[in-house]
């Protein structure tokens, strides 16, 4: 009856990493993760917690010590080699020697889509970050956030139902970032997609998820879930940034990062 399968499910994941001299490093022990479709979960907590390596084996560029990861039903494997999510990082990785729309329809071209069909869903995604007039610039020609926002649309190429993103706004300035970050909402509102999201950032994270996960290192755990959703993308414009419940949703997050109990925390999902 209810098949709808979660964007992700992360079930008692631990990894660790053989050291030199049998020094061994727990990067994340008994993680449960589960992510719904459309839904934005932000991963966040100290340097060395883990969350990087989370989001690897999500994408199944490692793999677990021990646990089980699905994407979709799927395990990570299979899930790549699906192309079932989009992979976006801090520094965009565009191929300077390619054009905005030659870094964009990369990943098309590489499984077999034909020009026209290629074009014509370039030219959706150019609209869709705005930025139609630059087709032909080169990455060099453009700035940071121009950049992150080629980058993301690359991602975005193959209309995957997941993203999962590693500080993709961590190299931009405060005012580019917070751009970027209401660009998100409503890329995300638009393609519907579920995104794992790694920031160092509490407001950031705050104004894009749905929930955040707060994550403790050595050994890299789960130590709290915080509920912070702030509504549709109608209401997640510049404003919300000034408005209390988005002060509290910070507060909330802060105060389960520094380990203070946080009263009326929801879905601790540790074990
Ligand atoms: N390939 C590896 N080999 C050995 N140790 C690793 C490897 N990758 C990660 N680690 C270790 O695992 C732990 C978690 O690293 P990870 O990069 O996932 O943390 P993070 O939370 O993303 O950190 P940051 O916020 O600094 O990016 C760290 O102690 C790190 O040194």
């Amino acid at each position: 009856m209810n098949d709808i399968k979660p964007a992700v499910e992360v079930r008692a994941v631990s990894r660790t990493f053989g050291g030199r001299k049998g020094a061994s490093v727990t990067a994340l022990e008994s993680v449960d993760l589960s992510v719904a479709p459309g839904e934005f979960v932000s991963l966040i907590g100290p340097s060395g917690c883990g969350k990087s390596t989370l989001l690897r084996l999500i994408a199944d560029l490692d793999t677990p010590t021990s646990g089980e990861l699905s994407v979709f039903g799927k395990p990570a494997r299979q899930a790549r080699v699906d192309q079932d999510y989009g992979i976006a990082f801090q520094q965009a990785g565009l191929l300077p020697w390619k054009t905005v729309t030659g870094n964009i329809e990369l990943p098309l071209a590489l499984h077999g889509a034909g020009r026209s069909e290629r074009r014509a869903r370039v030219s959706e995604l150019l609209e869709l970050i705005g930025l139609t007039d630059f087709a032909g610039h080169y990455p060099d020609q453009l700035s940071g956030g121009m950049q992150q926002r080629v980058a993301i649309a690359r991602a975005l190429a193959e209309s995957p139902k997941l993203l999962l993103m590693d500080e993709p706004f961590g190299a931009l300035d405060e005012m580019t970032r917070e751009r970027m970050q209401n660009e998100l909402v409503r890329i995300c509102a638009e393609t519907q997609a579920a995104v794992v999201f790694v920031t160092h950032s509490i407001p950031e994270a705050v104004f894009l998820s749905d929930r955040v996960v707060v994550m403790s290192p050595r050994p890299g755990r789960i130590t709290d879930v915080i509920d912070v959703s702030l509504g549709g993308p109608a209401e997640r414009d510049d404003s919300l940034r000034e408005d209390e419940a988005f002060f509290r949703g910070v507060a909330k997050v802060r105060e389960a990062l520094h380990g203070v109990p946080v009263a009326g925390a929801r879905g601790v999902d540790t074990r």
